[in-house]
């Protein structure tokens, strides 16, 4: 196989059109199949604290897995715990099976592994692989970084849509509810810091900064790892909750609020929040809609007089507010 300069430039422009992690998986799996004589091609997630450690997140049309369960586990094992590339030779039939690690974690720890199989490798072969593997951890970290807050290191506003829109999609694929239990829904919490303008006004805005930092640390504490955070803007955030009751939901929210009031910011007292939920159900049309309606009891918290819990659902209960839909191309907050 003869692989010019062109289509390697062709391959890093295919890779880096891409604007998602999912896709541009993908793409790298196309290219090293057409420039290497890579026949099946793997990417796969690890998380060493996760169970399993490893997921698949694309694959090549033809993977086969069973023939050579062992030795394509050891040798992906291996890349990992040594942290570089692993060839090897199967002894089955002789195929090269070749694990690349992908070090697109914050720290530069490796967060996927890249693993192909042919029935040769060459040298200059593996290289291209790591060399095309290079570009796809570049990428990854440049995707990674624009998806995140820049104080906070939260998810920020541009992904939460795309997250309940998932959520949403799911319902409408599967055509019921998430959960084998219909009283456990997701939830969308949107939150304020009370009267932060007061506090950047007398203590200064770098003080403002430390107690959205603050905050955001208290939110990891609380929440769940299945829970999904974001900083949404300003001094607003987001927690998209796992599937739960209202009253799990509910409980861990009031605690996440009590630590909010309760932590020493110094000489800013009485920090609280204002916090407005909704139940993302089966019945929403978009994110829009289910953000704006824990907008809608945010802000009725905030009216009712601050550092308290509204949810959408009771509002409309007991006719405080009216059920709204607001339009989708309307820019709500
Ligand atoms: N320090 C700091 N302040 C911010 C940041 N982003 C937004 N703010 C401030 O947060 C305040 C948000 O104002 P509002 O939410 O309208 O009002 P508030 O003073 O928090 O009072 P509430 O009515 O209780 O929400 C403004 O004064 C912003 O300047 C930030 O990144 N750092």
């Amino acid at each position: 196989m003869t692989v010019t300069s062109i289509d390697v430039l062709d391959s890093v422009v295919d890779i880096t059109a891409q604007t998602e992690s999912d896709t541009i998986s993908e793409s790298l799996i196309t290219t090293v199949l057409q420039l290497t004589p890579a026949n099946q091609v793997l990417v796969l997630d690890y998380n060493s604290e996760a169970t399993p450690e490893f997921m698949v997140v694309a694959c090549s049309d033809i993977f086969l897995y069973e023939d050579e369960r062992d030795a394509i586990e050891r040798v992906i094992k291996n890349c990992v715990l040594i942290g570089e590339n692993i060839v090897e030779y199967s002894n089955d039939d002789n195929q090269a099976l070749l694990a690349v690690p992908v070090r697109c974690g914050e720290k530069g720890e490796i967060e996927a592994v890249v693993f192909c199989k042919a029935d040769e490798l060459k040298g200059d072969e593996v290289q291209l692989i790591e060399g095309l593997t290079k570009i796809y951890e570049n990428y990854q970290k440049i995707i990674s970084a624009s998806e995140r807050d820049g104080l906070t290191g939260l998810y920020n506003r541009k992904v939460l849509t795309s997250k309940i829109d998932l959520l949403l999609d799911r319902f409408l694929i599967q055509g019921d509810t998430i959960l084998d239990c219909p009283s456990s829904t997701h939830w969308v919490c949107l939150f304020d810091v009370d009267q932060l303008k007061i506090i950047n006004d007398s203590l200064g805005h770098v003080y403002g900064d430390e107690i959205l930092l603050l905050i955001t640390a208290i939110m990891k504490q609380v929440f769940s790892e299945d829970d999904i955070l974001f900083r949404y803007g300003g001094d607003e955030f987001v927690v998209i909750m796992h599937p739960q009751s209202r009253e799990e939901m509910e409980s861990t929210v009031r605690r996440f609020m009590q630590a909010v009031h309760e932590r020493d910011y110094g000489q800013a007292k009485d920090v609280a929040i204002s916090l407005g939920a909704a139940a993302i159900s089966e019945d929403e049309m978009n994110a829009i809609t289910v953000i704006g309606y824990a907008d809608q009891a945010l802000y009725k918290a905030k009216q009712n007089g601050r550092s308290q819990l509204a949810f959408y659902e009771d509002l409309i209960a007991s006719g405080e507010l009216q059920s709204f839909v607001p339009e989708d191309d309307v820019e709500m907050f």
